[in-house]
């Protein structure tokens, strides 16, 4: 079973030197680039009130960002004075650009009167509204700002992550909240073999790939303020997975859970991994093929008005908890130009999706990723003038 391995596409294959672009004139990298193999997101909480010390942070944080995803320290590893503390932390050195790209999201406490932007919140930025079958624990919900750091090498995604939050505690403006290591990207871009979640199933198989749905369904182009153009709005869950309990389930029923066939990521309905899902299909009995309550056919946009999101997440694991048990699930990550569009999503999914008795949603965040600055501009400048 190595054909998938052995046929791969360039966009499959890990290049390491491999670098994208953080200026630019659309959305920021990160977002509809085709997926890395490796995240680390994190969460920060202002820790000033001050708008100068907000609007240094973004400013230094895109200028180290532009460094790190081109494959360069954001400054001395070793000073040349005897005494001096280094710039940058070193342990990224000699690895490549290994396809870095951090995007960083502004979360809704951003747009307050603290920072006398108030007035300047993207028209559909809120809290998400809470959820069925949320469970969320404040450990690893909200923050002001987020950092989306995905590369092919974990080393390189941690190293960028590592020194963003230096600078953050250095400028004295943020502190850290929360975050997740990932790995395994468990979402398929263009031309990309779609990689397996820990259930093992294929994850990514019906997702956004062509400029045209990013259009319709992520990029923000609605005619607003200039500066939000080309931005999205980034949803954030943790989703815990009990993986004991999968694992002694009928594989037959695994396959009703998610409505498709575990090998081959096939639909009940169908032969092959990218076979229509027929959801009017019925068997002898007179029961839809594809059960109702499966979370294929609860999220496909053949059953919700058309509604259709970007799935950019990745595995996770936290070791073991208390109980000797795996922890470990799913950092599921979308980009949606309107955040009501994962609400409704997951209003059905959160009630009456089969996958609810093996997964837990025990994080929760949404952020707005203004669009990427223009060459010697930073993220996020049009906030402050
Ligand atoms: C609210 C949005 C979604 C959440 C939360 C979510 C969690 C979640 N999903 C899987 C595994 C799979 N999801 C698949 C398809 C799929 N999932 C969503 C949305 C959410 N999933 C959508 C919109 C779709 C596409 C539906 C369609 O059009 O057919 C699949 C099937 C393969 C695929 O198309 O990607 C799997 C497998 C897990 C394990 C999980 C939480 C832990
Ligand atoms: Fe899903």
């Amino acid at each position: 079973h190595n054909a998938t391995v052995a046929k791969a596409e360039p966009e499959d294959q890990v290049d390491l030197s491999r670098q994208h672009a953080f200026y630019g004139k659309g959305g920021q990298a990160g977002v509809t680039t085709t997926p890395q193999r490796h995240v680390m997101y994190m969460t920060f909480d202002m820790t000033s009130q001050n708008p100068r010390d907000l609007q240094i942070l973004l400013a230094r944080w895109s200028a180290a960002i532009a460094q790190m995803m081109a494959g360069e320290i954001i400054g001395q590893v070793e000073p040349v004075r005897n005494s001096g503390i280094g710039m940058d932390t070193g342990e990224a050195l000699d690895l490549g650009p290994a396809s870095l790209t951090v995007t960083v999201g502004l979360g809704p406490g951003i747009f307050t009167e603290t920072y006398g932007l108030a007035d300047k919140k993207p028209a559909l930025m809120r809290e998400l509204v809470q959820l069925p079958s949320d469970n969320l624990q404040s450990a690893f919900t909200g923050g002001d700002l987020s950092l989306q750091a995905c590369a092919d090498d974990p080393q390189v995604a941690y190293h960028a992550i590592r020194n963003l939050a230096r600078i953050a505690k250095d400028t004295g403006a943020a502190a850290t909240r929360w975050s997740v290591l990932g790995f395994g990207r468990a979402s398929a871009g263009k031309n990309q073999s779609t990689p397996r979640n820990l259930f093992g199933f294929k994850d990514g198989t019906r997702n956004l790939t062509e400029p045209t749905d990013f259009k319709k369904f992520v990029w923000i182009n609605d005619g607003g303020p200039a500066w939000q153009q080309q931005g999205t709005y980034q949803v954030v869950r943790k989703i815990k997975m009990h993986i004991e309990n999968w694992d002694t389930d009928r594989v037959s029923d695994q396959n009703a859970v998610f409505g498709r066939h575990k090998v081959s990521g096939a639909p009940l309905s169908g032969e092959k991994e990218f076979d229509t899902p027929d959801f009017h299909q019925k068997d002898s009995e007179g029961a839809p093929v594809i059960p109702v309550t499966s979370h294929i056919s609860l999220a496909a946009h053949e059953n919700n008005q058309g509604i259709r999101i970007l799935r950019r997440s990745y595995n996770y694991t936290d070791g073991i908890n208390k109980l000797g048990m795996l922890d470990a699930g799913l950092l599921f990550i979308s980009y949606q130009k309107d955040p009501a569009s994962f609400e409704a999503l997951q209003t059905r999914l959160g009630a009456a999706d089969a996958l609810n008795e093996y997964i837990s949603h025990i994080g929760s965040g949404i952020f707005f990723v203004p669009p990427a600055p223009p060459e010697g501009d930073y993220i996020g400048s049009q906030l402050f003038s």
